[in-house]
């Protein structure tokens, strides 16, 4: 179907829990060249390290037989200059590609996070979001590559040196793998330790988010409650749980890298007793014991790379858990492109406005929610106002919200223009409509920006008439910059009326076919409400215009009035009709209804 809704992006093959290594390497895929370009590098830049103990005895046999040191000396002198280059070489080649594994995991989950239900977003905590994005992607930066890499290079060169020392003698090459390998089990129980304090690190690091979108999304609420210091002592609480996990982390990397470096010493000092005693015996020369222990000695690196990748790799699989958690949550397909679909074709055939038809609709907001409506039905035409009224709590927004398509309904039908909503690719259906919510959001950003944001192509004279048209022309003249006026972090610097304005102009320059008006429920002075009810009439002679209504002025200048009580349409008429026939209506009118000052 051209409109179905994707309700769940299909996790990437190989997600889950299971499979967490797996979905590690899927971020690294896309480099494998430039990962293998510089693996090779530091495997190279590795190897002529290998080399050196080499030609260290090349040079101490020279020494002893009397022979030119020229070539040895300088084979030498070739191998540590230009390991040193090609090392560095291969660090930057690494280095740069982690940053581009970190910058396509950003693009991926900034993707996925945009295009995530309403109803997703409802039930988490979007402060939580924004560090997956930040935080747990840098995670990411070396474990995906220079930790892939080290590991790769760090089993070969290891695997190399092993090899080299069974053949110079087996009996200091059994001393030496008897050492590794009791570190290598001590590892094994450390390493899950750091994978899950670095978990519950990040998540505490979440948590610190999503509390300080709580403390900003409402500062001057908190500021009014004196409640500073209530909020500071959670965020506190917070930062000294990621504190504490991030110590336990350090702890046992710590640990993990002394081990390392403990076992290589004690490997040393063994080989240095068991060697020493054999080179006395007669059983090996003073040579191949030098060379022995300089490869153990040259061993330490690989070991302590091994020990570091496998230390990081612990970060990337907690940054993969959290990251991966996004891609399963229900994304919404808002790309299909607005020109074409049954919906927008239905559309146009029916003269480019938008009749809305509710059949019996059944709604809850989740499984375990009580039922919002429970059987809605009204239909409202192609043109003119209808009003929704109705107690707080009746499902009045809940009617906008299916529109939009922010959730779906669990029983019955709603159309637009004809064709039911599900059936409309979701960007044309959006296009259609314009939904000004009852606080009026206003982003951050000048006042051009928050206009042109539902229409990016508008014109200088598009704005101008929806300017004209909403009558911001006294707050224009009033901002020092007009539309280029920055108008605060939601809006602050200008005021509720202005910010209604505002988003109904953002609204109307969509050029909606139907217009959805969550009236808010503060009161406008007469000026504001005189000019607001104009400008909802005129859109209303061309396009139908939904309004969930707070005000007797709205309701009484609406052709219908739709109303609704505890999820059902219990009246339906003019408020003429209604106040002689229903007696809910009536109280409303009489009560609640704001009336104009
Ligand atoms: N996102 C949500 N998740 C869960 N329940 C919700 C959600 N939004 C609204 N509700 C509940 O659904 C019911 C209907 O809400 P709705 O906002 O549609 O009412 P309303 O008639 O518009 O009320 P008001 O006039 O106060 O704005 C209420 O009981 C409300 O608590």
């Amino acid at each position: 179907m051209a409109g179905a809704q994707r309700t769940e992006e299909p996790v990437p093959e190989g997600a889950g829990p299971k499979a967490p290594l797996r979905r590690l390497w899927d971020h690294a895929r896309p480099h494998t060249g430039v990962l293998v370009v510089g693996g090779l590098l530091t495997f190279v830049g590795g190897l002529t390290g290998l080399a050196q103990p080499l030609v260290a005895k090349l040079v101490i046999d020279a020494l002893a037989e009397g022979d030119p040191l020229t070539t040895p000396l300088f084979v030498l002198g070739v191998l540590v200059v230009g390991g040193a280059v090609i090392a560095a070489a291969g660090m930057f080649v690494l280095e740069r590609t982690a940053q581009s594994v970190v910058l396509a995991a950003r693009r991926q989950l900034v993707a996925r996070l945009l295009r995530l239900r309403v109803a997703e977003v409802d039930r988490l905590k979007p402060g939580d979001l924004v560090s997956r994005i930040t935080s747990d992607t840098t995670l990411l930066r070396s474990v995906a590559t220079s930790s892939i890499t080290n590991a790769v290079t760090g089993v070969l060169l290891l695997a190399g040196g092993i090899a080299l020392m069974a053949v110079m003698d087996p009996v200091l090459f059994g001393v030496t793998i008897g050492v590794l390998a009791a570190t290598a089990l001590i590892m094994g129980v450390v390493l899950p330790r750091i994978g899950r304090a670095t978990v519950a690190g990040q998540a505490a690091v979440g948590e610190m988010g999503s509390l300080l979108e709580r403390v900003f999304g409402a500062f001057r609420t908190v500021k009014a409650s004196g409640a500073e210091r209530a909020e500071g002592e959670r965020l506190d609480a917070a930062a000294l749980r990621a504190w504490r996990k991030g110590v336990d982390v350090a702890g046992w990397t710590a640990l993990s890298g002394t081990l390392a470096g403990l076992a290589v010493n004690i490997a040393f000092l063994t080989v240095l007793g068991v060697g020493g005693a054999r080179v006395a015996a007669g059983a090996l020369e003073i040579s191949s014991l030098i060379a022995f222990l300089m490869l153990l000695f040259y061993l330490t690196e690989p070991i302590t790379s091994l020990v570091q990748a496998a230390t990081e790799l612990q970060g990337g699989l907690a940054a993969i858990h959290r990251i991966d958690e996004v891609a399963t949550l229900q994304q919404e397909d808002t790309d299909t492109d607005t020109d074409t679909g049954a919906g927008a074709g239905a559309v146009r055939a029916d003269g480019g406005s938008a009749a809305v038809s509710f059949t019996d609709v059944a709604f809850r907001y989740a499984p375990d929610l009580p039922m919002v409506h429970h059987g809605v039905t009204f239909d409202a035409p192609g043109r003119g106002l209808t009003a929704l009224v109705g107690p707080s709590g009746a499902g009045k927004t809940t009617v906008f919200s299916l529109l939009e398509r922010f959730y779906d309904p669990t029983g019955g039908e709603v159309r637009v223009g004809g064709v039911e909503v599900r059936d409309w690719p979701i960007a044309a259906l959006r296009s259609a409509i314009g939904y000004v919510e009852q606080d009026a959001p206003v982003l951050d950003g000048t006042l051009r920006e928050n206009l042109l944001m539902a229409a990016p192509n508008a014109t200088a004279a598009d704005i101008a008439d929806v300017v004209e048209r909403t009558r911001l022309g006294p707050l224009l003249a009033r901002l020092p910059e007009g539309l280029d006026s920055r108008i605060g972090h939601r809006g602050t610097t200008i005021s509720g009326g202005e910010r209604q304005r505002v988003a109904i102009a953002r609204a109307l320059l969509r050029g909606p076919r139907l217009l959805l008006l969550d009236e808010a429920t503060s009161q406008l002075d007469a000026a504001n409400e005189a000019a607001l009810k104009n400008t909802v009439l005129e859109v209303a002679r061309d396009i139908s215009v939904l309004v969930v209504a707070h005000r007797l002025s709205t309701v009484t200048s609406a052709e219908r009035i739709v109303v609704m009580d505890a999820g059902r349409v219990r009246a339906v008429g003019t408020h003429a009709e209604l106040v002689a026939a229903d007696e809910l209506y009536r109280d409303l009118a009489a009560s609640q209804l704001l009336t104009a000052s």
